[in-house]
């Protein structure tokens, strides 16, 4: 029996992180048309933090993230537009007027311990006829058993998907394995993954959890997403194809967008330097890098050493704050 998967970019949310939320419409159209020229199923668009994200707490966009879903489905009507959402964050005027724009799936987020706030989000994306997901972050924070009680209470509020989001790009193969199981065994959803490449396992993980029962996969071209990036499109539709595994993406097309659009706009390349590296090493969330960067330039301190204290203190998304109180504290030599 052929296997398939189907494949989601998101370059144009999660490499917003990374493009400090600058992306130009231009620039959407760009990687939009080339996505939809290369089959890609499905790929998300809005600011890096979700629907709703542009605030100061956030960064805020160049651009009305609702343009730029429109821009992009005008540019990919085969594709499936998605669009991720936080609650407490976006709102659900934020989520029907992305409906408006061209949405075909809500992603509704929450921290891996608190998926009781995604109750009305879930509950709104169907009744507006969304394929609606369950993105479950941080995933490396809660033992297994909490993972499967939390994935059944958003099952319950009725998303059609769970994901094991990776955030920090902390999981190792068999801890991804391990969770992506349990949730096939224990609930009644698709099963999806994100990565993220904080410890070059992106790729290993992402094949960890397709061999465990995953059917959506997450990526990005050249790897454009926070930290050291997600899982790469273009590389994994090729490493899919030999292993004959369906995707319905034409490789080709997807390898010039990559090369020939992301890479041309994208700041740097996507490596694993030694501060993206702390984030995979300590499991700090992944859009904390340029805030830690940023800190570490006001107040003269090393940014390593921000991210290994906001690892033991445990931070968690929404609590950006607190890397500047670190390492304020840094700088004057007081201890926690
Ligand atoms: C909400 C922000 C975050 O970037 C979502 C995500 O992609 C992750 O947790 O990895
Ligand atoms: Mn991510």
């Amino acid at each position: 029996m052929t296997r398939s998967i189907q494949l989601l970019d998101v370059t144009l949310r999660d490499g917003s992180h990374t493009m400090r939320h600058a992306y130009t419409e231009q620039q959407v159209r760009d990687v939009a048309r080339g996505l939809g020229q290369a089959n890609v199923p499905y790929f998300e668009v809005s600011h890096g933090d979700g629907l709703g994200g542009s605030s100061l707490q956030y960064g805020f966009s160049a651009t009305d993230e609702l343009q730029l879903i429109a821009a992009a489905k005008e540019e990919a009507p085969n594709s499936k537009i998605a669009a991720l959402i936080l609650p407490g964050i976006g709102t659900k005027d934020d989520l029907k007027a992305a409906v408006d724009a061209g949405i075909q799936m809500a992603r509704v987020a929450t921290h891996i311990t608190e998926a009781d706030v995604s109750k009305q989000h879930i509950q709104l994306s169907r009744e507006l006829g969304l394929e609606t997901v369950g993105f479950l972050m941080m995933a490396h924070m809660a033992p297994t058993t909490k993972l499967i009680e939390e994935a059944k209470k958003m099952e319950s509020y009725g998303a059609e998907i769970i994901y094991v989001t990776d955030s920090a790009g902390a999981l190792l193969p068999h801890e991804v394995s391990e969770k992506v199981r349990a949730l096939r065994d224990h609930v009644g959803t698709k099963i999806g993954f994100h990565a993220h490449n904080n410890l070059a396992l992106s790729m290993a993980n992402t094949l960890a959890a397709v061999e465990a029962g995953a059917t959506f996969v997450d990526g990005s071209l050249r790897s454009l997403g926070a930290g050291s990036g997600n899982t790469q499109t273009e590389v994994m539709a090729a490493v899919f194809e030999r292993m004959q595994i369906e995707t319905g993406i034409h490789l080709d097309p997807l390898i010039d967008v990559a090369n020939d659009v992301v890479a041309k706009f994208m700041p740097r390349s996507q490596e694993i330097d030694g501060a993206s590296l702390i984030l995979g090493y300590a499991g700090v969330y992944s859009s904390f890098l340029l805030f830690a960067q940023e800190a570490a330039k006001q107040y003269g301190v090393n940014e390593r050493e921000i991210l290994m204290e906001i690892g033991n203190m445990q931070a968690v998304g929404g609590q950006e704050d607190l890397i500047f109180e670190v390492a304020q504290r840094l700088a004057q030599g007081v201890a926690r």
